[in-house]
């Protein structure tokens, strides 16, 4: 599966915490990221990311456009609840095609958790049926 990983500055140090917690599922599946999300995820794990433009520069798109191409499987967005984001219109933007295309997303750690879990136990292999039937969620 395709996984994207995504923090607000406020929110990394909890993301990498969540990563190790789940290494072994984690290191199981692709990797995509934000800029500086995935430098430090990968830094800090040792894991292969694939690291897009940071947030405020487009990364929340690029991730949005993958999306769009039904290419991306689950999203863990640990979102700063509290503090203004200049890109916040990039951030709306990638909940909704979220939306558009059925992608589970976890915007805490505590959806995340249950997200993760449910994909070591296959509950979200509905996903790879999506994609080898072509479907787009609409
Ligand atoms: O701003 C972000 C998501 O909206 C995250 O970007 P970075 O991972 O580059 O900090």
């Amino acid at each position: 599966m395709n996984i994207a990983l995504i923090a607000h500055d406020r929110k990394k140090d909890d993301l990498i915490e969540f990563v190790i917690a789940y290494l072994p599922i984690f290191s199981k599946h692709r990797l995509y990221a934000t800029g500086t999300t995935g430098r430090r995820v990968s830094e800090a794990t040792g894991l292969d990311v694939h690291c897009y433009q940071s947030g405020p520069l487009g990364g929340d798109q690029q991730i949005g456009a993958m999306v769009a191409q039904n290419l991306m499987d689950l999203i863990i967005f640990f979102r700063d609840p509290l503090t203004a984001q200049p890109h916040e219109p990039d951030v709306s933007a990638l909940l909704r095609l979220s939306d558009v295309y059925k992608v589970p997303l976890a915007t805490n750690m505590g959806t995340a958790e249950v997200l993760l879990r449910g994909l070591s136990e296959h509950h979200l292999d509905w996903r790879l049926e999506e994609k080898r039937e072509g479907r787009n969620g609409r």
